[in-house]
């Protein structure tokens, strides 16, 4: 497959500019955007910007800063490019396959010739051997990877019914003349069997968080380019990330943003949201903007069946210190995996509902106990946090309800109980809680306010508890009762 003149006028590649102009021409050119060069580009660059990367030590630093950015000649793209298309092209006999659609069967087979080039063993979870670069110098791809390069290969062998579907820790393929086939490509975590050309059973798919109960995002071309560019890892080591790489991730996602193909996925918005409050781009949407777009997507367009958005929110929160405003959004996030059963291979999302109620709560209720922090005076005596509290341990409690494996262990009771404790004892007189579909009596004065999982539409499973809290004539006012000024003094 020729790669097109348009694309050849791009090269060489000197700077973040230049790479951004490509991705430009790429996504906004007849046809579609060429997945294969696009993915080697940023692999041949992140490979140089961050893989054995030698760092200046602290005298080098105070001298000039050589610049890094690779020179990415045309050739070097070709060559890698001419490999793929050799090896797809050589790896299926044709004329086996020319219906316009593909099939199960030319799935599984270009699924087999990318598992069956890659390197017998090796760190699955390694960095930076996401991108088609990785396959092709290393023959090393992570589980995002290979579903990607199979991807990759149904482009170059003409299918453009084959795309990527993504959930938040798995990804497979549609495909079909209505993209209604499902089919595994990959594997999924350490020691599970791969299910390779398997159909995504809905059986399976509608209680496990793994599959969203059907609400995966499901690609365009162009939302395939999104996804290699959140794929983007500017990590050097554990410790530094590369500055270009990460402006180039930023770039990026921005030019996607614009064009619109972020308006459907939650967590490139949120990815793009982390790389803002790192270093705000002048003139765009604050950090706060796009987690709060990431919900309101996951809201319309996936039935609120992703964790991730409310996470992604509750984290910025915590991070700014705004307690009260990171409790609610972990209230939604466990309100939204309590419709789930929890599996094996749910572990991802274990930890990250682990280190909320394990680790950031009882630091938080340590912290406002002590009064260490003034915005925090509140925190223990608003009947809102306490309400949002147990909305949270309600949605983990209800995560395990039903579930083949066990969610909670005496680690995860000891802190909520520790947590629970914390509130002040009036603090309990002022909710209520309704059990499931309890009749509600009109509120005769108006002086409670119903506190609900805001239901995400279309209609989901009724909230198990509505818990109430009182309006603001309580007596401690809330935390940012003050005008803002507390928030003001912790953001400064
Ligand atoms: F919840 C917040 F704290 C999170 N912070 N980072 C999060 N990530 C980082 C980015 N990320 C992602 N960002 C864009 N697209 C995808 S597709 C996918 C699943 C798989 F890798 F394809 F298997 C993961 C993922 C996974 C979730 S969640």
């Amino acid at each position: 497959m020729v790669i097109a003149d348009l694309l050849k006028t791009h090269f060489p590649l000197q700077n973040i500019q230049d790479v951004v102009e490509l991705f430009r021409s790429e996504l906004t050119r007849d046809g579609e955007p060429n997945l294969a060069i696009l993915s080697i580009v940023l692999g041949a660059i992140e490979n140089t910007l961050t893989v054995n990367r030698a760092l200046p030590n602290e005298a080098e630093c105070e001298r000039t800063i050589e610049p890094i950015f690779p020179i990415l000649e045309l050739s070097t793209v070709e060559a890698l490019h001419e490999k793929f298309v050799t090896l797809i092209k050589g790896s299926v006999d044709l004329s086996e396959f020319s219906e316009k659609f593909a099939t199960r069967d030319i799935v599984k087979r270009i699924s087999d010739t990318v598992w069956n080039t890659l390197t017998r063993s090796y760190y699955k979870d390694k960095a930076h051997i996401q991108s088609l670069y990785s396959y092709l110098t290393g023959c090393k791809l992570d589980c995002f990877g290979v579903a990607l390069a199979v991807v990759v290969a149904c482009q170059v062998m003409g299918y453009r019914d084959v795309h990527l579907a993504l959930s938040e820790d798995h990804a497979w393929v549609i495909f079909g003349e209505h993209g209604q086939e499902t089919a595994e490509v990959t594997w999924h975590g350490k020691g599970n069997e791969d299910k390779r050309g398997q159909p995504i059973c809905l059986g399976v798919a509608e209680k496990s968080w793994l599959y969203l109960n059907g609400h995966p995002v499901k690609c365009s071309r162009h939302m395939e380019v999104a996804a290699m560019v959140s794929g983007i890892n500017p990590s050097i080591n554990a410790t530094t990330d590369s500055l270009e790489m990460g402006s180039l991730q930023q770039e990026l996602l921005w030019l996607l943003y614009d064009l619109g193909h972020l308006a459907r996925y939650p967590m490139s918005l949120g990815n793009l949201g982390d790389l803002e409050e790192i270093c705000p781009s002048p003139g765009r949407p604050p950090p706060l903007a796009l987690f709060q777009q990431a919900i309101d997507v996951a809201r319309r367009h996936y039935a609120g069946a992703h964790v991730y958005p409310h996470t992604y929110l509750g984290g910025y929160y915590y991070r700014q210190g705004l307690y009260s405003q990171a409790l609610s959004c972990w209230a939604d996030a466990t309100q939204t995996i309590k419709r789930y059963n929890y599996t094996r291979e749910d572990e991802e999302v274990y930890k990250e509902f682990m280190e909320i109620n394990n680790e950031l709560l009882p630091h938080i209720c340590k912290m406002a106990a002590v009064g260490a922090v003034d915005g925090q005076r509140g925190f223990l005596s608003d009947p809102e946090c306490y309400v949002n509290l147990l909305r949270l341990f309600d949605g983990i409690c209800g995560w395990e309800e039903g579930s083949q494996t066990p969610v909670l262990h005496i680690g995860w009771a000891k802190n909520m109980i520790f947590c629970l404790s914390k509130f002040e004892a009036g603090v309990r007189g002022k909710i209520e809680v309704h059990a499931e579909g309890e009749e509600e009596e009109d509120e005769k004065d108006g002086s409670d306010t119903e506190i609900d999982s805001k239901p995400p539409s279309p209609l989901p499973p009724p909230p198990d508890i509505t818990i109430k809290a009182p309006e603001n004539d309580g007596p401690t006012p809330p935390p940012h009762a003050n005008g803002g000024a507390d928030e003001e003094k912790i953001r400064s």
